[in-house]
């Protein structure tokens, strides 16, 4: 069992510092047990944040690949300095990510808070997101090709370091964003969650946190997006819709496919229901995977979207399930939760820009808005959502009442 603390500390400490002391701001104050990045370092290491070293661009700013001092290849995540929602997360990910380590969580080398600058570095992981080789959207080509075994091995992977978050480490730790885009793949295809920012932690005693609604579309449990009661069986509701992707090779919406195939989980409960699952493994294995070990995992996936959360296997159980030391039992597979069955999710917005339902109260069975400004998403709703609908990250208030 692993234990850490968790804290926001007032003291004013001095943090560890790999070289020279730095004025540490009130909202970094509690930060401990983390190394500290001289900002110099960083830059060097990046050959001054150029272009050339950038390898990706998240919600909250750019990433580089980067040789730290010591030799060892970091991604080196810089937040923008404005963003406040930004420096709230930079802050739970370093909290949370610092004290824990497993084989399926990135491994988070330290942070750098000199002045204004607020960076995250990371272990460089060779091969990119699920979400830019596997389970790529809006018509775009992998040139990575993902055999039956491999995929058994990062589900088995993701949902260890699930349970490990869940279950080993106290408090028990609520991700929150598990998506495709957070599941990082080392040279060895190991997957790895990432991106610990929405993170909460389950007080001991407690069997759920009232919160702020964060998430990512697609992926959102019904009962935690409607009522925004938050448990552990929101992130295996969002492990399940993964789960499918993984298997079908396709992201969870996509309205280039004809209409009927477009929402990944009310097509696997249709071919599921017409006991025809196996259709919905992906065609590029080119037939070549275990059909009944694919189809088991679809009804997992089944299993883990339950629409009651009670339904839903705690991530012990589903690794045991994936790797054959539970059995599977269709009688317990009902209808999947489907956001759609609740309310007309309408969402006008841009991807990937966090939004604020500066809270309407939300009154049961009638339907409201989500708003965030894209062209492509006006006016259509989740139930018949466009495929950057699945990758829009909102942030959204409800009235706790309902
Ligand atoms: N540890 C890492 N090793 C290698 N590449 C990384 C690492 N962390 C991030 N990246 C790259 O940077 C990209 C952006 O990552 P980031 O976590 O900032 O955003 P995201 O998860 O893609 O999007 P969002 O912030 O909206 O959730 C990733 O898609 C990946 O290509």
């Amino acid at each position: 069992m692993t234990c850490f603390h968790f804290s926001f500390s007032s003291r004013k400490r001095g943090p560890k510092c790999t070289q020279g002391t730095f004025d540490v701001d009130d909202d970094v104050s509690g930060i401990h047990n983390v190394k500290l990045y001289p900002y110099k370092e960083l830059r060097a290491a990046t050959a001054d944040f150029s272009q050339t070293n950038k390898i990706g661009e998240g919600g909250f700013g750019s990433v580089y690949k980067g040789r730290l001092k010591d030799g060892k290849i970091a991604a080196i995540k810089v937040l923008s300095a404005e963003s406040k929602q930004g420096v709230k997360e930079f802050l739970t990910e370093i909290n949370v990510i610092s004290e824990i380590e497993h084989e399926n969580l990135v491994k988070l080398y330290g942070c750098c808070v000199e002045e204004n600058h607020r960076i995250l570095v990371y272990n460089y992981l060779e091969n990119n997101s699920l979400a830019q080789t596997l389970i790529v959207s809006g018509g775009s080509q992998s040139n990575m090709y993902f055999k039956w075994r491999t995929r058994t091995k990062i589900c088995i992977g993701i949902a260890r370091g699930l349970a490990f978050l869940h279950e080993e480490v106290r408090p028990h730790i609520i991700h929150r964003d598990i998506k495709a885009s957070n599941i990082l793949l080392d040279k060895d295809l190991t997957p790895k969650i990432s991106d610990f920012g929405l993170a909460k932690l389950i007080p001991p005693n407690m069997t759920h946190v009232s919160t702020r609604v964060a998430g990512t579309i697609g992926y959102l449990a019904p009962e935690y997006a409607i009522k925004g009661q938050l448990t552990r069986k929101a992130d295996i509701y969002s492990f399940g819709v993964l789960l499918l992707e993984i298997v079908s090779g396709r992201c969870n919406t996509n309205t280039r496919l004809p209409f009927e195939e477009q929402y990944l989980l009310e097509r696997t409960w249709e071919l599921y229901e017409r006991r025809v699952l196996v259709g919905l493994v992906d065609a590029a294995l080119n037939g070549d995977f275990d059909a009944e070990e694919a189809c088991k995992f679809l009804k997992i996936g089944l299993l883990c979207t339950q629409d009651a959360p009670k339904l839903r296997p705690s991530m012990s159980t589903v690794v045991k399930m994936l790797t054959n030391k539970v059995v599977v039992d269709d009688t317990k597979i009902t209808k999947p939760g489907l956001i759609s069955d609740f309310m007309d999710l309408k969402v006008r917005g841009a991807p990937k820009s966090k939004l604020d339902l500066n809270n309407k109260p939300a009154e049961k069975n009638k339907s409201y808005n989500i708003s965030s400004g894209s062209d492509n998403l006006d006016s259509s709703t989740l139930s018949s959502g466009t495929t950057t609908a699945a990758t829009l990250t909102f942030t959204a208030v409800y009235d706790r009442s309902i």
